[in-house]
């Protein structure tokens, strides 16, 4: 994993992006820092403004775990594509089979209901329709409440997929897209042939295992574990990543401008009569 903001990771980067590239990104601890309480993120208002001009020269798209109408409240600005709940929500192609998702889901929240006590306390079920998470961060020992969690959550059927987040653990229909499922498809649909996706967590692996050279991926945090080819230090440090692109893209524009003005040649002056 290497530092993207490094001046060989800057240089890769503009050097990656081309006027066919998809940028795509996460919405919690990538867009807006993790905050203890799920409807207090914020996405900071210098970085939505950085990713309205960039708009303005590239696709973007915001692939979340959050379902997006909940996704929605947090952004000002609208990403030309917004996938939810993982991949599950969203994606043209797999419309017919959402409804199918939400009952999975729902089902999972009835046995997880029943087997909830009231000695569960603060444990967190989120329905977000074509997914569930259970939330354990405010619970007196999150150890304990995530042991206690996966052996309930190893006993529902059908059996869900299962991907760990921060002091979450989300429950996905097996065969519904993945994060890595969604942006393949997102780069079809929008007819571009490479894309740079940010993110930070378990549920982001699925675009960072893709490994395919037109895909560039930055990570969220330095992680041994990672897939991800790239990382920055901190969540402060997608702002800086995302102000450098649209720093190259008005570039690579002004030089586009110039180009153009130079194969118009000079203009001929009208011949004095
Ligand atoms: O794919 P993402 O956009 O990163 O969404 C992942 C999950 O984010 C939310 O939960 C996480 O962020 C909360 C706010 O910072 C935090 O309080 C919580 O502990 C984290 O797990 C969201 O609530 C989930 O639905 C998403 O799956």
């Amino acid at each position: 994993m290497k530092d993207i903001l490094s001046t060989a990771g800057l240089e890769t980067l503009c050097h990656f992006i081309t006027p066919r590239t998809l940028l795509a990104f996460d919405l919690d601890g990538t867009l807006a820092p993790i905050s203890p309480d799920p409807n207090e993120i914020k996405v900071a208002d210098e970085l939505q403004q950085e990713l309205q001009i960039i708009m303005q020269h590239l696709p973007v798209a915001v692939i979340t775990g959050r379902n997006r109408r909940d996704a929605m409240r947090f952004l000002e600005i609208s990403p030309h594509y917004l996938i939810g709940n993982h991949g599950a929500e969203g994606l043209p192609l797999w419309k017919e089979a959402e409804t199918r998702f939400s009952k999975l889901s729902q089902d999972w929240k009835m046995q997880l209901l029943q087997s909830l006590e009231t000695s569960d306390a603060g444990i967190l079920l989120e329905d977000k329709g074509t997914s569930l998470s259970v939330h354990y961060r405010h619970t007196a020992s999150r150890e304990q409440a995530y042991h206690r969690l996966m052996h309930m959550i190893n006993k529902l059927t059908p059996e869900p997929r299962v991907v760990e987040g921060k002091c979450v653990i989300n429950l996905v229909p097996y065969d519904a897209p993945h994060k890595g499922d969604a942006l393949l498809e997102l780069m079809h649909l929008a007819g571009m042939d490479s894309a740079v996706f940010m993110g930070d967590d378990e549920t982001d692996e699925d675009v960072f295992a893709l490994k395919q050279g037109n895909i560039l991926t930055v990570r969220v945090g330095k992680s041994a574990t990672s897939q991800a080819d790239w990382f920055i230090q901190e969540q402060n440090d997608v702002l800086k990543t995302v102000t450098a692109i649209r720093l190259h893209l008005q570039r690579a524009q002004a030089l586009a401008n110039q180009q153009e003005l130079h194969r118009g040649g000079p203009q001929e002056s009208p011949t004095e009569p």
